[in-house]
């Protein structure tokens, strides 16, 4: 009797969205307790995750074996794309939250938090342009990290990144919660489409190709590397043009193919998975994870207090960040203007959250 009564108790669960968001703590701990699965692993909050990059994120990270719990929060839409998701026959549980008074709860005992909240690109704006409402949502939402899951991976992926980064610094460090090593802005998606693009260039396969992208994830900002490519190859002085244009404007291409209707949201779910899943292993103790990724840098880099770099992710997030090695006259020249606009919208950051 004790047992049919658990199982319905975990069926309803499931099937009341309304029950299944407030399990944690409310006479549900037995249903929830069978609905684990039994793999061990990490849990994952994804804030913003009924959206366009959130979805298709989502269902990613349900495949992820090293995920064992999914949080799913949004303002709008998390029952659905939670009981969608929760289908799947994977090992991780999935929870959905909505709404702010269910942040909290969406947070707590988080080890990894991916935040693709906040609106997209239409054609003719820049990143900058979201920055009236994407600085805002991200504001509120490091907010709760630092009270709920303050040791937890934050990767930031709500544009501009080369702003949205330094705001979550300086909320961490108003609430005393600030350990740089755990605050990573995603530029994956630069790091794909450069190998994507010099793989076509070169006739390679993509998966071959190693290009590092530093700098920032807006326009000039993005300095892909071609000098320190793997393989190593050389190019023609129009490829270099060719190719650095094509990676730097490779946000607005899409853009302008969507024509209205958003961003990269697929490839930029992949990229986000690729790169959750580096600090999933690093977490994990895996030796030699290295990715590319806009962290604060403390002027070891560059002058500037937060640059793209390789950074060797550990248990710790990033444990190491490497420094730029030998560039070009066209990557230094580059380098020279992406710091330019990355000063001013580290500024424009740090300036929103201290006014
Ligand atoms: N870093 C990158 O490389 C990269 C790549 C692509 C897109 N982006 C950025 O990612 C963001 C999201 O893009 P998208 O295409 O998924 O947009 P979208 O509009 O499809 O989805 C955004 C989601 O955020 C939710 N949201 C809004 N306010 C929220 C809040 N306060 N708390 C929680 N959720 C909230 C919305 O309800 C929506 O579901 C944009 O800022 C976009 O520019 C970054
Ligand atoms: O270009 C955008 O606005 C979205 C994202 O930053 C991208 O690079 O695709």
């Amino acid at each position: 009797m004790q047992r049919s009564a658990e199982r319905i108790a975990t069926i309803s669960a499931h099937l009341n969205p309304s029950a299944y968001q407030m399990e944690d703590g409310v006479g549900l701990s037995q249903a929830n307790c069978r609905a684990k699965g039994g793999s061990p692993g990490f849990k994952v909050a994804i804030l913003g995750a009924a959206g366009g990059i959130g979805q298709p994120l989502a269902m990613l990270m349900k495949m992820n074996p090293l995920v064992s719990v999914l949080h799913l929060y949004d303002v709008a839409n998390t029952p659905g794309v939670t009981a969608d998701i929760s289908h799947m026959d994977t090992g991780a549980v999935v929870r959905g939250f909505l709404g702010p008074q269910q942040l909290e709860d969406a947070l707590t005992g988080m080890d990894l938090v991916i935040i693709p909240a906040g609106v997209p690109r239409k054609p003719g704006m820049t990143r900058d342009d979201l920055f009236n409402i994407n600085a805002g949502i991200v504001k509120t939402l490091c907010e709760g990290i630092a009270k709920c899951c303050p040791k937890a991976i934050v990767n930031i992926i709500s544009n501009p990144v080369n702003s949205t980064v330094p705001i979550a610094a300086e909320v961490f460090k108003m609430a005393g919660t600030f350990d740089p090593r755990r605050l990573l802005g995603v530029t994956m998606l630069d790091v794909v489409r450069a190998n994507t693009f010099v793989a076509e260039v070169l006739g390679l396969d993509p998966r071959e190709v190693d290009v590092p992208v530093v700098g920032g994830h807006a326009g000039v900002t993005i300095l892909p590397l071609l000098s320190q490519i793997k393989p190593p190859c050389s190019f023609t002085p129009a490829e270099t043009e060719y190719l650095t244009s094509r990676i730097q404007n490779g946000g607005t291409e899409v853009v302008e193919a969507k024509a209205g209707a958003g961003s990269a949201t697929l490839s930029m779910a992949y990229a986000a998975v690729k790169f959750a899943d580096a600090c999933l292993h690093g977490l994990r103790g895996d030796a030699s994870i290295v990715e590319c990724a806009f962290v604060s840098s403390q002027a070891c880099v560059t002058e500037l207090p937060f640059f793209a770099s390789r950074v060797r992710l550990g248990r710790n997030g990033v444990e190491e960040i490497y420094p730029l090695g030998p560039l070009n006259e066209y990557e230094r020249s580059g380098l020279e203007k992406a710091k330019k606009e990355l000063a001013t919208s580290i500024h424009k950051g740090v300036t929103f959250v201290n006014k």
